[in-house]
């Protein structure tokens, strides 16, 4: 039995950090991926192991399923169809496993990854033998969301073949979710980002799960469909950053400067709330492009309205300095599943 998934990376527009800590934010899907594939053993396989295989870093893990059954306590043998927070007690037993595998040094970043991976695995599918084959067109590390997508990817090809939801098995080529399933794939998903980010506001994971152009406010969402095609040039300038230590960081420039922190918060908040109502007003009726895009780059401060050439003379200039640049449609679909062979 295989399972594909495949869901897609972010950019926030506006709001970032600030949204975790109540302010509204705008993001939106962009069409590079997280794909995961699950492959379930069967008895002929003869395989009694959980191997997990990330294809970017070339690292390949595997547990005995009788190391990770010794390794939960007994509360985890049973399933959980509800999304669960991986408890201290359970997040030792984690660590433990993953320590065990001996990350090189240079690769420690993957091993929350790693955990995140199995707390949802062992979570949804319990002590199945399976390999779990994960590959990306995202940096990791860079602000693109690779970690979201990773979970939400993750967490829609483990609930796939589960009673919790329900997908039609003979579709062939990429399926979306319905909503209430959506729901589901996305809460999970949540439950692995805190794993990797420690305090995350859920932004990601949304985004990466229903696609398109979100406005998020704790926890809330509104979609904006946007009414023409846009396109990022992003530039990923290989400066190594941690999301979960940034969040940190900002939490505790919270705590020493509660009222200014306030201030810059609501400040964020308006933005948000303005770039919202711009990307909602219909075009041309209320607004025509033109001067959509030159409110969005007001309140982006800054402005990507560049003609193909240009684009590709920034891309040849930029690359020659040992940058790397994605060109990104933005706010397509969210994750889809594929049973089979996929496209
Ligand atoms: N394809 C992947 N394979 C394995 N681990 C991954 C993968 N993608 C993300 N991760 C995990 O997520 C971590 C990166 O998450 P982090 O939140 O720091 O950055 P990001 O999600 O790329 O950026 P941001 O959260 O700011 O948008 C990696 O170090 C790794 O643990
Ligand atoms: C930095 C942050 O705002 C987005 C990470 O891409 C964190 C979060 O919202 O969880
Ligand atoms: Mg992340």
């Amino acid at each position: 039995m295989e399972v594909k998934s495949r869901a897609p990376g972010k950019i926030i527009l506006t709001g970032e950090h600030a949204v975790v800590h109540g302010s509204t934010a705008v993001a939106s899907s962009i069409d590079l991926y997280t794909y995961v594939s699950l492959h379930f053993s069967t008895p002929s396989d003869n395989e009694d192991s959980l191997k997990l295989k990330l294809q970017e870093t070339a690292l390949e893990f595997s547990w005995p399923i009788t190391r990770i059954r010794a390794a939960f306590p007994e509360s985890t043998a049973q399933l959980s169809s509800t999304p669960n927070s991986c408890s201290v007690e359970n997040a030792k037993a984690i660590a433990a496993l993953v320590e065990e595998l001996n990350i090189p040094e240079a690769k420690l970043g993957l091993a929350s990854g790693v955990s995140a991976f199995l707390w949802l695995y062992s979570s949804i599918q319990g002590f199945k033998p399976a390999t779990v084959v994960v590959t990306s067109e995202l940096p990791l590390g860079s602000g693109l969301g690779s970690s979201a997508s990773f979970c939400v990817a993750l967490a829609a090809a483990l609930l796939a073949y589960t009673d919790s939801v329900s997908l039609d098995l003979k579709h062939q080529g990429w399926l979306s979710f319905g909503e209430k399933d959506l729901e589901l794939v996305n809460k999970w998903a949540f439950e692995g980002e805190k794993i990797i980010h420690g305090k995350p506001s859920g932004i990601d994971n949304t985004v990466s799960a229903y696609g398109n152009i979100i406005s998020f406010k704790s926890g809330n969402l509104t979609h904006m469909k946007s009414s023409v095609p846009l396109k990022m040039l992003i530039t990923n300038t290989k400066v190594g950053r941690n999301t979960k230590a940034l969040v940190a960081g900002v939490g505790e420039r919270m705590l020493r400067h509660p009222d200014i922190m306030a201030f810059v918060f609501s400040a964020v908040d308006s933005i948000s709330n303005e770039l919202t109502s711009i990307l909602k007003s219909p075009t041309p009726d209320e607004l025509s492009v033109t001067e959509k895009e030159e409110k969005i780059e007001e309140l982006m401060e800054m402005n990507q309205v560049l003609s193909g050439t240009v684009v590709d003379k920034v891309v040849a200039e930029l690359e020659s300095c040992g940058f790397q640049c994605f060109i990104a449609g933005i706010g397509g679909g969210g994750v889809e599943i594929s049973f089979g062979v996929s496209s």
